[in-house]
């Protein structure tokens, strides 16, 4: 069981695609489902973003993935001149083009898929949101983006999300279809946190999602440049080791069209912070092996819940 989650045991492969996007597949053995991070490149017309990410998904799903997770603001480039123009009401899920392409891409498949994050209007409002759809098609979960990314770093970059978003005030926990899954997959994809992006900044939604019960949390994410190389990868391990669970990120590509420069790196973390899989700044879909018995072998032999000091620092 040790042995067979060493990192010796893991084979890295690089495939071409019929699509010509490069497919980086890690898998561990002893796993329990894939997992595929859809790294797209993301266009100002709306409808080519739709068909690139469906080929994305068909891809990840050829390589075995049973859940994929595609980027923040993958249908719209991420910027203030398009969030408005690209929103859809997915109330009226007839007339949302993004809705029915993962609702159609997750039931044809009979996967889960976390979908990203995309431009939300709903009641006057606009939301940065992301939908979660089991392998029936069905919407199972909502998240809106909490903490919304206010920054201004003089001469290096300021945004401001909450000038056009505002912000969502609900955890998000979904629970996917178990018997399904493991029936049909022999898989357990289980119990899902969602966050988007400057989310995985708050140590403490992650905190709820481990004492909830989540086994991984989803970052749909579009870190900058400006901000990505210091603390992309330190947040997700960090996310990551001190809840230990699975955290997985998937970003657009860097050459995405808007002004705002885009990090990339999607990335698989593991539940004592190793990196099992990652990608660079291009297109590309990242399939990586989730084996959930590394969960409780870490906190077996790490066991910070018992350790916790909850009389000292949470009174
Ligand atoms: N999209 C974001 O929330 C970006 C972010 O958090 C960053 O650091 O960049």
């Amino acid at each position: 069981m040790m042995a067979s989650s060493t990192p010796s045991s893991l084979e890295h492969t690089m495939l071409a695609a019929s699509e010509q996007v490069p497919i980086i597949v890690v898998a561990i053995y002893c796993g329990q489902f894939k997992i595929g991070l859809c790294q797209l490149s993301v266009t100002s017309e709306k409808n080519q973003n739709l068909v690139c990410a469906r080929n994305s998904i068909k891809a990840a799903v050829e390589c075995g993935a049973r859940l994929v997770v595609l980027p923040e603001m993958w249908n719209c480039p991420y910027s203030n001149d398009y969030f408005a123009k690209f929103a859809e009401d997915f109330e009226n899920e007839d007339a949302s083009p993004t809705f029915s392409m993962l609702s159609e891409a997750a039931c044809s498949h009979g996967i889960t898929i976390v979908g990203g994050s995309v431009p939300e209007s709903s009641d006057g409002r606009l939301y940065n949101t992301s939908c979660v759809f089991g392998p029936d098609g069905k919407l199972k979960a909502k998240h809106r983006k909490i903490h919304l990314f206010d920054i201004e770093i003089p001469g290096d970059i300021t945004f401001k999300e909450s000038d056009f978003f505002a912000a969502g005030d609900k955890p998000t926990i979904v629970d996917t279809d178990l018997a399904t899954d493991k029936q049909l997959f022999n898989a357990d994809v289980g119990r899902i946190g969602i966050g988007i992006c400057h989310d995985i900044r708050f140590p403490e939604l992650a905190a709820l999602y481990r004492a909830k019960g989540a086994r991984i949390i989803c970052y749909p994410g579009a870190f900058n440049i400006s901000t990505g190389e210091l603390l992309w990868e330190v947040m997700q391990r960090a996310r990551a080791a001190d809840n230990q669970l699975f955290v997985a990120t998937c970003s657009p590509s860097r050459d995405s069209s808007g002004s705002y420069a885009i990090w990339g790196h999607s990335t698989l973390v593991g539940p004592s912070g190793e990196i099992i899989a990652t990608s660079g700044h291009e297109e590309t879909v990242v399939v990586a092996e989730i084996d959930y018995s590394k969960i409780e072998l870490q906190r077996k032999g790490l066991p910070l819940d018992k350790q916790k000091r909850a009389d000292i620092y949470l009174s």
